[in-house]
């Protein structure tokens, strides 16, 4: 069932059966937050559908916000999952991108909060189940006029953020709506938040082929689990399928799962010391030991849409 935004939070009640406690939602003309009767929650700015906070039950942050992360939608949030949109970096060469700012217009962008649906309107499903689906919409005709100019297509995006008790999902549905064919690349820029980057390894990556942006864009193939050392920024083609998971694990222990869903590859991303240094939004500057960046994405090619066609791609995090 889809609730109108401004429905006010209240208790169930199912007649002989006690109130049941339910997903508390707030929004305001900035953001819409969202906490389950088990305490997990989510943060959403509308500026750009950014996902600023993921919290566990214990109330533990889940994504890594840069101290200096500009909110007031003045820039792209640095920090939480950022979702790149129609081009991935700049697209110098792919003329109908090559005038768009890096990773495209969505980020910077005022995203329409369409209303939630949630698990709890069932009088059987009990609070440890609950669970909640933020939609987010942009269109050509909600976008502003300088990116309209920019990339003159006819389309429309919703963007979904679904909170569970096991995990976060983001996914974003593109539709054609116009009389010509587009092409685009999209990324769930997602910041995690770790203790100590010198314990982290990321498997699911193993005999996959990579291009590593920091070593002239050559191709490489991972050999055993990825391990970060230094200034990292490689885009990853799975070998292992979307069935198969990336793990983040730390010291020894898994922390993320990552599943993707139609989004064909995987970016690592660490600025390390000196990339952190000359970001005038990365605070604190020693910041980047405490997140690694794991971005789902379709972002090698282009994927093109025909006049009617949608694209749906997802991916859920898992702890
Ligand atoms: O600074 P931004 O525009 O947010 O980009 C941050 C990073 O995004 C991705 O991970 C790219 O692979 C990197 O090359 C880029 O530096």
């Amino acid at each position: 069932m889809v609730d109108r935004p401004n429905k006010p939070a209240a208790l169930a009640s199912t007649p002989g059966l006690p109130p049941q406690p339910q997903v508390n939602i707030s929004h305001d003309n900035s953001r819409v937050s969202a906490v389950l009767p088990t305490g997990e929650s989510v943060d959403v700015l509308l500026f750009g559908a950014t996902v600023i906070s993921w919290k566990d039950r214990a109330g533990n942050e889940k994504l890594w916000l840069s101290d200096a992360a500009k909110l007031d939608g003045s820039k792209a949030v640095r920090g939480g999952i950022p979702l790149v949109f129609p081009v991935f970096g700049t697209a110098p060469d792919h003329a109908a991108t090559s005038s768009l700012p890096q990773h495209g217009f969505a980020r910077n962008s005022k995203w329409e909060f369409l209303g939630k649906s949630s698990s709890e309107s069932s009088p059987s499903t009990s609070p440890s189940d609950a669970s909640v689906k933020l939609d987010f919409g942009l269109s050509s005709a909600t976008l502003d006029e300088k990116s309209k100019s920019l990339w003159p297509f006819t389309f429309s995006a919703i963007y979904s953020v679904t909170l569970t008790t096991e995990g976060l999902s983001t996914g974003i549905v593109v539709t054609n709506d116009g009389q010509e064919p587009f092409e685009f690349q999209t990324l769930l820029h997602t910041y995690l938040r770790i203790k100590d980057i010198t314990k982290i390894e990321v498997t699911g990556l193993e005999d996959s082929e990579y291009i590593d942006k920091v070593d002239g864009a050559k191709t490489k193939s991972q050999s055993g689990a990825v391990t970060i050392t230094g200034e990292t920024d490689r885009v990853y083609t799975p070998a292992k399928g979307p069935s198969s998971p990336v793990i983040v694990s730390e010291g020894g222990s898994e922390i993320f799962s990552v599943l993707r869903d139609n989004l064909k590859e995987i970016v690592v991303w660490n600025p390390w010391t000196e990339k952190a240094a000359g970001m005038g939004d990365f605070e604190p500057k020693d910041g980047f030991k405490n997140m690694i960046c794991i971005e789902a994405g379709s972002v090698r090619g282009w994927t093109a849409l025909e006049p009617g066609d949608v694209f749906n791609g997802a991916q859920t995090i898992s702890y």
